[in-house]
């Protein structure tokens, strides 16, 4: 009997300016699976995988399952589960609109997906706190992933490990995420770490369903990886003290209605991550300080979105506007952009599974 089913992972914007590593949004960009297994010819016949792949990114993800980061994190999932392989007949057309490297959760909304999938294919029907747990063992900082997974604007943090879940946990990936298959008649070798249980824990914070978010999306990719090298290992007290005085006020402010500029615009002002990226994205101090909610009427707030390179305007009317004079900025820096208007939307979705 054939069975199909479909996984829908929104985008996310993560740090939202204080809440670095802490706070996520999730919004209307989709990481979309369509899911098929055929009934097999023949019970002996093991047909492997096969991956169409259309939307962004569509001309360098790979379309071998077993270099592909969605699939690899569905394999995972099934190994800790002791199913060594996919099943037969697999057939998967993955929809994204998700950019790549832009700091809008494309990696976060991969990996939650390849949770889903692995759950749904091996029929676990893995809790969500159980679905977080395997999605931050390959990506270890909870902001995008639990925005993903759960929707709407959220807080989140990683629970202290014992010493024997700190090692679980901070096995390489390439180990969590081998990338090429045992060959015929060998095994995978060591079984796969399993996730501590309750790595991730969140919260959701209530939002305004007046303000909407543009994001400015410059034609360049940076990795979330590059964009972390160059923050420093320690902070001063004045500057931590700056971003937690800022996120508690935020996390409030952004469900009151109306919803007020002044606070807000403070509120998403950064020092921890913000200040030492401008390097990797030129017009970023530009665009964050010479648009104001005085200059540009119906803004609440701008900063980086994620790793950047987007920038996340919230506001409630004067899109086009704000949109169109950031891109004029960037221009001066010799950037192009393109820029979408998005709302905050509920999480990830797994539709038609019956196993
Ligand atoms: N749908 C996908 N399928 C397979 N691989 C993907 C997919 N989406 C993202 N990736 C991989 O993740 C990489 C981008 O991850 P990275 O963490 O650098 O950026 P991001 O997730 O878009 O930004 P941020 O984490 O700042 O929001 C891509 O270059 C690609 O290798
Ligand atoms: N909080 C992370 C998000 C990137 O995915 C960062 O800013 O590096």
């Amino acid at each position: 009997m054939s069975r199909s089913f479909t996984i829908r992972v929104p985008a996310t914007s993560a740090n939202i300016g204080p809440g670095f590593d802490v706070v996520g949004l999730s919004l209307s960009l989709y990481l979309t699976l369509s899911v098929t297994i055929t009934a097999p010819s023949s019970p002996s016949a093991h047909t492997p995988p096969s991956i169409r792949y259309t939307g962004e990114g569509a001309d360098e993800v790979p379309l071998d399952a077993y270099k592909n980061l969605t699939t690899r994190v569905a394999l995972y999932v099934l190994r800790c589960h002791g199913i060594s392989s996919f099943p037969s007949a697999l057939s998967i057309h993955a929809h994204n609109e998700i950019p790549f490297g832009r700091g809008l959760g494309s990696s976060g909304a991969a990996v939650v997906a390849g949770v889903l999938l692995g759950s749904a294919l091996g029929g676990l029907r893995l809790p969500r706190a159980r679905v977080l747990d395997f999605a931050l063992m390959v990506e270890r900082h909870p902001d995008n992933v639990t925005a993903a997974l759960v929707g709407g604007f959220v807080g989140s943090y990683l629970r202290e490990l014992d010493a024997a879940a700190t090692e679980a946990a901070s096995v390489p990936l390439s180990e969590v995420l081998p990338e090429y298959p045992p060959d015929a008649g060998e095994h995978w070798g060591r079984d796969p770490p399993q996730p501590p249980l309750g790595i991730g824990h969140f919260v959701c914070f209530g939002w305004s369903q007046s303000i909407k978010a543009v994001a400015i999306i410059p034609r360049f990719e940076l990795s979330t990886a590059r964009a972390r090298e160059v923050l420093p290992t320690s902070y001063s007290r004045k500057d931590v003290v700056f971003n937690l005085q800022r996120l508690a006020v935020l996390t409030t402010a952004l469900a009151q209605s109306p919803p007020d500029p002044e606070l807000i615009y403070e509120a998403m002002k950064d020092r921890i991550h913000q200040p030492y990226r401008k390097e990797l994205i030129p017009g970023l101090p530009e665009v964050t300080s010479r648009m104001t909610p005085s200059s540009h009427p119906g803004l609440l707030g701008i900063c980086l979105s994620g790793a950047g390179p987007t920038i996340l305007a919230l506001a409630t009317s004067g899109f086009e506007s704000i949109a169109e004079d950031a891109r004029a900025i960037f221009r001066e820096k010799g950037v192009e952009v393109d820029w979408k208007l998005l709302s905050v939307v509920g999480g990830s979705v797994v539709e038609g599974d019956d196993a």
